[in-house]
C-alpha cells in the first residue's frame, strides 16, 4: 500500500505516535494510501528545521540564486507533470482535462511568477535635509518574515499550496505546509522535487493531519511560527486568526464566498450562459470563486434558466481519464453528505428544482464514489439557506431582478465578499456596478480570468489581506527602513 509521509528537514518521515489515516479516492472510494499524521513532535521538528534553514545556507543565498532554484522547481514539476497529474486526480477525482490545464501548470507557474516578481521588486527611498544642515537618505529593504505556516484546502491542492509557497520562498522565508487531510499527495511529491533541485533541507516541510487537536492546530499555535497564510472556510479562518493573535503573528486569510453573477438582458447571451456554466459547475462547484447565486434580468429569465438547465444536463459525470467526462465527483463522502443535505433543504424550503437535486446513476464500478447531480433551483426567497450559505457544490439558485439598485442590494446582502461577475454589453453600467458590489474581485463578461500580477483576496468575511504580484510581498516580507546621515 502507498505510504504518504511527512517531509521534514529534507527527509520523508513517519511519526512517533504510529497514527495513520486512510486517504480514499472520491472516484470509487478505493484506497489511495495511508497517511502518517504529524503530532506535536513532528510539527516541532518541522518548525525547528525551517528555522535552521533560515539561519543556514538558505538564509545566505542571494536573490538571484534563490530565483534560480525556484525556476528549477517549476521546471521539475513540469518534467514530472504526469506524476503530479495522477496524484492530484487520485486525491480529488477531477477530470484530466481540468487538472492538466489548470492545477498542474499553475502549480509550476506559481514558482516562476514569484521568482520574477521578487527579482523586479523595488523599494522606496527619500532624501531629506537634517536640522544641522546635512543630508540624510532613508531607504527600505525587504526582509523575510521567517517561518511561514501554510495551511491549505482540498479544492485546488497543488495550485493553492504553491500560490503561497512560491511567494513565501521567493521572499526568502521557509515554510511548513499543512495540506488538507483530503489531499495529501501533491504536497508530499513536491518534497521529492525540492530535493532533486537542491533546495536546502528544512526550507520546505510538510506535516500531515487534521485541524483541531492535530497538525493544523499544532502548527498554527506554534510559538516559533512567524506568520500564517491560510485558505479555507471562514469558521476555520476565525480559529486561525485567534491562534495568530497569540504572539502577534500576522495572518493572511483567503476564506469562503457566496458569489453572485449578474446577468443583464443586453448581455451576449451565449457568452453569459457558457461562462456562468463554468463558474457554477467547474471542479464540481468546488472553487472558492465559483457562482452559487445567479441574478437574471426579468426579460431573459426563462430563456436563461432553460439554457443553463440544458448545460447542466449535458454535464456527464465519469472517470477522470474518459474524454467524455465533463464533471468529476465531490472531494469526499463527507462533503457529499453536506451538499446533499443542502439539496434536501432546498426542497424543504420550497424551491423549484429545475434540474438535479440528487445522486446520478453511475456504472457499478463508480457507485461508491462521491457523485452528485449538477443542480439548479429557482423560486426561493433571498432568506433561504441555500441562497445564503456557502455550499461548495455544483449548484446555484437563479433569481429574477428588475433594476440595478435591486440587484446590487441582493448581491451585497451576504456576509461574504469574495468575487462577482457581471454580464452586459453596457460597459458603463458594468464599471458602475463593479465598484458598488462589495467584493475583492469582479469580472465583467468573464470569470476566473487571472493576471497573477494583480491583487487577490476577499472583502468582509471572505478574508483579510491581498496576495498576488507585489501584493504578496506585503505579507511575506517586512519592510525595514534604514536611515543614513551623510
Ligand atoms: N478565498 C479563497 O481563496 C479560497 C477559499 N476556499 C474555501 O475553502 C473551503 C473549502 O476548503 P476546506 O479544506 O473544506 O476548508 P477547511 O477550513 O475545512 O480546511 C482548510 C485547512 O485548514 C485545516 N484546519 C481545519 N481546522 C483547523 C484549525 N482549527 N487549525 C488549523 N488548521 C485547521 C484543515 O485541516 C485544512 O488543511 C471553502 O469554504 C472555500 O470557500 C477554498 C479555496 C480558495
Ligand atoms: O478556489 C480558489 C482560488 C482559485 C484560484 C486562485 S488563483 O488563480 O491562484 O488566483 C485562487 C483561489
Amino acid at each position: 500500500m502507498k505510504e504518504i509521509k511527512n517531509f521534514i528537514n529534507g527527509e520523508f518521515a513517519t511519526n512517533l505516535s504510529g497514527k495513520v489515516f486512510e486517504k480514499r479516492t472520491p472516484i470509487d472510494n478505493s484506497l489511495v494510501g495511508k497517511v502518517y499524521e504529524a503530532g506535536r513532535p513532528e510539527v516541532d521538528a518541522a518548525v525547528n528545521a525551517a528555522h535552521a534553514a533560515l539561519e543556514g545556507d538558505w538564509g545566505r543565498l542571494s536573490v538571484n540564486d534563490r530565483v534560480k532554484l525556484l525556476d528549477g522547481v517549476a521546471d521539475e514539476i513540469n518534467h514530472r507533470f504526469d506524476d503530479f497529474l495522477q496524484a492530484e486526480i487520485a486525491d480529488t477525482g477531477k477530470p484530466v482535462h481540468l487538472a492538466s490545464h489548470v492545477d498542474i501548470p499553475r502549480g509550476a507557474a506559481n514558482f516562476k511568477i514569484f521568482a520574477d516578481t521578487i527579482k523586479n521588486a523595488s523599494t522606496e527611498s527619500f532624501r531629506m535635509a537634517t536640522p544641522d544642515g546635512k543630508d540624510a537618505l532613508s531607504y527600505a529593504v525587504r526582509v523575510p518574515r521567517g517561518v511561514i505556516a501554510v495551511v491549505c484546502p482540498w479544492n485546488l491542492p497543488l495550485l493553492l499550496m504553491t500560490w503561497k509557497v512560491g511567494p513565501a520562498l521567493a521572499c526568502g522565508n521557509t515554510v511548513v505546509v499543512k495540506p488538507s487531510e483530503e489531499t495529501p499527495s501533491t504536497a508530499t511529491l513536491l518534497g521529492e522535487v525540492m530535493n532533486k533541485v537542491g533546495v536546502p533541507k528544512g526550507v520546505y516541510n510538510v506535516v500531515h493531519g487534521f485541524g483541531p487537536d492535530s497538525a493544523g492546530a499544532f502548527l498554527t499555535s506554534h510559538p516559533r511560527v512567524n506568520g500564517i497564510t491560510f485558505t479555507g472556510e471562514t469558521g476555520t479562518g476565525t480559529a486561525i486568526m485567534k491562534a495568530g493573535a497569540e504572539g502577534i503573528r500576522p495572518v493572511s486569510l483567503e476564506l469562503g464566498g457566496k458569489n453572485a453573477a449578474l446577468v443583464f438582458a443586453d448581455c451576449d447571451f451565449e457568452v453569459a450562459v457558457n461562462t456562468v456554466t463554468r463558474s457554477v459547475f467547474e471542479n464540481c462547484g468546488q472553487v472558492c470563486l465559483g457562482t452559487e447565486r445567479v441574478y437574471v434580468e426579468r426579460p431573459i429569465f426563462e430563456k436563461f434558466v432553460n439554457a443553463l438547465k440544458a448545460k447542466a444536463e449535458g454535464m456527464k459525470p465519469g472517470r477522470p481519464d474518459d474524454p467524455a467526462t465533463k464533471i468529476g465527483p465531490l472531494v469526499s463522502q463527507e462533503h457529499r453528505a453536506k451538499v446533499l443535505s443542502y439539496y434536501e433543504r432546498a426542497r424543504e424550503e420550497g424551491a423549484t428544482v429545475v434540474t438535479g437535486g440528487g445522486i446520478p446513476d453511475m456504472p457499478i464500478d463508480l457507485q461508491e464514489g462521491a457523485w452528485v447531480q449538477p443542480t439548479i433551483w429557482t423560486g426561493l426567497p433571498e432568506t433561504a439557506a441555500v441562497v445564503r450559505e456557502e455550499i461548495f457544490g455544483p449548484c446555484c439558485h437563479i433569481q429574477p431582478f428588475d433594476t440595478e439598485d435591486e440587484v446590487v442590494r441582493m448581491a451585497n446582502d451576504t456576509p461574504y465578499g469574495l468575487a462577482t461577475s457581471i454580464y452586459t454589453r453596457d460597459l458603463g453600467r458594468a464599471n458602475r456596478l463593479a465598484v458598488r458590489i462589495d467584493v475583492g474581485l469582479c469580472w465583467i463578461n468573464s470569470w476566473f480570468l487571472r493576471d497573477l500580477r494583480t491583487a487577490f483576496g476577499g472583502s468582509k468575511q471572505s478574508g483579510i489581506g491581498r496576495e498576488g504580484g507585489v501584493h504578496s510581498l506585503e505579507f511575506y516580507t517586512e519592510l525595514r527602513n534604514i536611515m543614513v546621515k551623510y
